[in-house]
């Protein structure tokens, strides 16, 4: 059998005496789109934080492409693309200097014409980034995280934001990269989102995983949602 492209086993990561991850174990495949959702505070972004080696797990192991990330080479490094949520773009630079400067580092060139077209990134090509609008200042972190056409992309929230038009172009682009055999792990508030990109779901709360698998039997008979609010309940909420 086929190794996954990223494994999470018995992930145990604590802020203080705050614990964020609580044995977290689950795995996401090449060429699945593997949806993680779960509500504020669940762990998903400390989770994406370990599985891209910005962080070392304290207790249990991440593996991606079958190596730890904290300690992965520059080479491995390349294999896999990251859209933080904050972007971590550079300000002054302009949106077309920044991407080509990117496609240079990952051999990219004829993928920034393609992705370009694609996220109709032309429209603002000459505004540096600092003046974009948050949609579009995420349109080039996705794109800058897409264009060494990665065997391993992680999307944190990558549509938050983003106009009707630009969120169908994003689900597009996300089907595309997991058709050609790219494990995508993105991370979502909006079932929407999930429902139409989604292979695989993987639903967290406080730091453990409360299901996962293919989505029509995560979300069953009732969908998505009514599973979700069913698997995240709050004490005392009524929903
Ligand atoms: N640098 C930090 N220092 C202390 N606590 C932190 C830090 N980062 C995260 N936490 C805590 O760890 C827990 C998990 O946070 P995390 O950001 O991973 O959740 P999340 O699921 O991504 O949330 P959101 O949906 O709001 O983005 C939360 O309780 C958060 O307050």
């Amino acid at each position: 059998m086929k190794s996954p492209a990223v494994a999470f086993d018995q992930v145990t990561h604590r802020y203080g005496d705050r614990t964020a991850l609580d044995a977290l174990t689950f795995t996401a495949d090449a060429g699945r789109v593997t949806c993680v959702l779960g509500p504020n505070g669940a762990g998903k972004t400390t989770a994406m934080e370990l599985a891209e080696g910005l962080k070392r797990p304290q207790q249990g192991t991440v593996s991606v492409l079958g190596r730890s990330p904290w300690r992965s080479p520059d080479d491995h490094r390349a294999a896999v693309g990251v859209m933080l949520q904050d972007g971590g773009l550079p300000g002054a630079v302009r949106a077309e200097r920044f991407l080509r400067h990117v496609a240079r580092l990952t051999d990219g060139h004829q993928r920034l014409d393609e992705l370009a077209d694609h996220l109709d990134l032309q429209s603002f090509w000459g505004t540096s980034v600092r003046r974009l609008s948050g949609g579009q200042r995420q349109r080039v972190a996705l794109a800058a995280a897409l264009l060494g056409s990665p065997a391993v992309a992680f999307l944190d929230e990558p549509t938050a934001g983003l106009d009707p038009h630009a969120r169908l172009d994003v689900w597009d682009l996300v089907r595309a990269e997991r058709d050609r055999g790219c494990a995508v792990v993105v991370t979502t508030h909006s079932f929407e989102e999930a429902e139409r990109i989604a292979d695989e779901i993987v639903v967290i709360a406080g730091g453990r995983v409360r299901a996962a698998g293919p989505l029509a039997e995560v979300a069953g008979t009732g969908g998505l949602e009514a599973r979700y609010f069913e698997l995240t309940r709050r004490k005392g909420a009524t929903r």
